[in-house]
């Protein structure tokens, strides 16, 4: 993998900052210029050696750069794809990270055709935000969805492989459609369920008027830890995804509710077979996930 002599994150924070420290961590690319528009986490970033320049502002940020990586939340991409529509050279490669892929990105690309712009998505997290919470290992093993867009040079999309599997990601190809039915079911509604759950719980707390913040324990705690995720990242990808995510909620409402119907009819044997098909294929779905890891 060649060494990219300049190029730009937009957006410091989990994923932005802790690709900036894989791509240095890696010696991938000699001189990154962080853009945020927050001050305090272009210091940050400074500070900790992620990037080598930054600018709180698009114009003027980008002269030499060859790639731009976008890792803001997805509600801000119009603006940003705008300001890099203006700003960006015309051969950079514009890369975005963001957790919604299908039609955010097609109208990404038919509002500025003129970018070379791949869309893609690691697969790789946590309920952290923010470059305090960056990890120059956050995507190593993880898999990392690209998303081609038609028009997409084969040479880019591998060149762009390259880079991933260079910071220890493992790339993936998915149609952008498919990508953002796949991850509404597996990840986008488990936030919704855990925000909705916990909210639920504050909801009880004051109706019945009992301390039930006092007695959580580790399944309480396991379950709802991506509640503490960010609100302006989920609000954004909620709304950006919201068909497939509206969908999933439906096919979860329902399950819920056969669950509920045979509690309310003592049908010991429908919620032995309820909670038994979801703990084999839970436990099958973690095995998959820890061979991959291994
Ligand atoms: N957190 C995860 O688990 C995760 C995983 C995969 C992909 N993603 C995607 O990565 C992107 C970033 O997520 P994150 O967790 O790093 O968020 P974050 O909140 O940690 O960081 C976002 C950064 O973008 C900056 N920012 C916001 N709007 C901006 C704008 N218009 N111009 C310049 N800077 C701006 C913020 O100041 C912040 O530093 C999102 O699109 C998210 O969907 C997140
Ligand atoms: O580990 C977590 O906390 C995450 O939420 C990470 C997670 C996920 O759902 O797995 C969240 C959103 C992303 O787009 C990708 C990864």
């Amino acid at each position: 993998m060649e060494v990219i002599e300049r190029c730009a994150i937009i957006g410091l924070g989990l994923i932005g900052g802790s690709f900036g420290a894989a791509l240095k961590e890696h010696g991938l690319a000699r001189h990154i210029t962080g853009i945020d528009r927050c001050e305090q986490t272009l210091r940050q970033a400074m500070g900790s050696g992620i990037i080598d320049g930054s600018s709180t502002v698009v114009a003027g940020a980008l002269a030499g750069c060859t790639h731009i990586f976008v890792a803001t939340p997805v509600g801000s991409f119009d603006v940003v794809f705008e300001q890099l529509s203006q700003h960006a050279e015309a051969s950079a490669l514009v890369v975005d990270f963001g957790s919604v892929k299908g039609e955010l990105s097609m109208r990404m690309h038919r509002r500025f055709p003129q970018l070379n712009y791949i869309p893609a998505h690691p697969i790789a997290g946590s309920e952290r935000s923010g470059v305090g919470a960056a990890s120059a290992s956050l995507f190593r093993n993880r898999k990392w969805i690209i998303t081609p867009l038609p028009q997409t040079p084969s040479v880019q999309l591998s060149e762009l492989r390259q880079l991933l599997l260079a910071v220890g990601a493992v790339p993936v190809d998915m149609d952008p459609m498919e990508h953002d039915r796949v991850f509404a079911a597996v990840s986008h509604l488990p936030h919704m369920v855990a925000y909705g759950l916990v909210g639920s719980i504050a909801a009880m707390e004051d109706a019945w008027n009992l301390p039930l913040s006092r007695y959580p324990g580790a399944g309480f705690r396991d379950f709802t830890r991506i509640a503490s995720s960010d609100e302006t990242m989920w609000a954004d990808i909620a709304l950006a995804n919201k068909a497939e995510i509206l969908e999933s909620m439906e096919l979860f409402r329902e399950s819920l509710e056969k669950i509920r119907q045979a509690i309310a009819c003592e049908d010991r044997s429908a919620l032995l077979e309820s909670f038994r098909g979801a703990r084999e294929y839970r436990d099958a779905i973690v095995r998959h996930m820890e061979e991959a890891n291994a």
